[in-house]
């Protein structure tokens, strides 16, 4: 009973049995296994193998078509959610500041004023990606690789205890990446839960300790090193997908 508790008690989220899909149309066959709490873990597969459906599953933005996933003994944590780029309105009359302004709803609520501390965390964000000079600026005018990093300092502000992002380095320059990608891990040591769908092999061997390999067949999940060694396909290096879009 209690070494039950414990092993409970480590689990973010729980998956059994779990088939997504849309419609009642599942994908791939039924997912049985835990994220930790504070781990970080990349989802890879090819594509259609189910990645972003899943993540949209785990956000709680579709039921599950079979199983089911369960939270730890807290219960559904806020969720820092990014879906792939090509989902976002960019034209919306934002500025920079305002969209990372939103990482306070949660504290301040959409009508307040978002007090001293909550100012100064967003300032401290735009900082820590390098946007600072571009606070007052429209969100129509950003680069793809500047909109990321506006996203990135919302989920700094946002302290969301699990941060879900789909594909967050496509499209972006290598620059860029490797500053998101210590932007993950500064999350990652604060305890955060990190859930990132790639596919660049070299950035998940380089920097996930976690792998969920989706595929229709066999699903493989565990230790990165272990994981990938059993896909020879997966284990060959492969150019980054962060070199080619420079
Ligand atoms: N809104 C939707 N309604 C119905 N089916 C969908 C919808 N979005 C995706 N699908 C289907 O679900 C399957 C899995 O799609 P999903 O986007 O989850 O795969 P993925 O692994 O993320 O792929 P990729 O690597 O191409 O992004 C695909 O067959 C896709 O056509």
């Amino acid at each position: 009973m209690g070494h039950h508790h414990l092993v409970d008690d480590a689990a973010m989220i729980m998956l059994r049995d779990l088939v997504t899909g849309y419609q009642g149309q599942g994908i791939g066959v039924p997912l049985d296994g835990r994220f930790d709490s504070g781990s970080m873990t990349a989802i890879v597969g090819a594509n259609g193998s189910g990645k972003s459906t899943l993540l949209k599953t785990l956000a709680g933005l579709l039921p599950p078509v079979q199983g089911s996933l369960s939270f730890g003994p807290a219960g559904r944590p806020r969720i820092g959610y990014l879906p792939q780029q090509v989902e976002m309105d960019r034209q919306f009359p934002l500025t920079v500041f305002d969209v990372v302004a939103m990482g306070c709803w949660p504290a301040s609520g959409l009508l307040r004023r978002i007090n001293r501390a909550g100012q100064a965390a967003i300032w401290q964000a735009l900082t820590r990606v390098g946007l600072e000079t571009l606070a007052q600026c429209a969100i129509s005018t950003l680069s793809g690789g500047q909109f990321q990093r506006m996203l990135f300092a919302r989920l700094l502000v946002q302290e969301a205890p699990l941060i879900l992002l789909d594909e967050p380095f496509s499209g972006i320059d290598k620059p860029t990446c490797g500053l998101l990608m210590t932007v993950i891990e500064q999350l990652h040591r604060q305890g955060r839960t990190i859930i990132v769908v790639l596919h660049d092999n070299q950035l998940v061997a380089q920097h996930f300790p976690q792998t969920l390999w989706l595929s229709s067949s066999q699903p493989a999940w565990g230790p990165s090193s272990r994981v990938l060694a059993t896909w020879p396909d997966f284990a060959a290096p492969m150019p980054p997908l962060c070199l080619l879009s420079v």
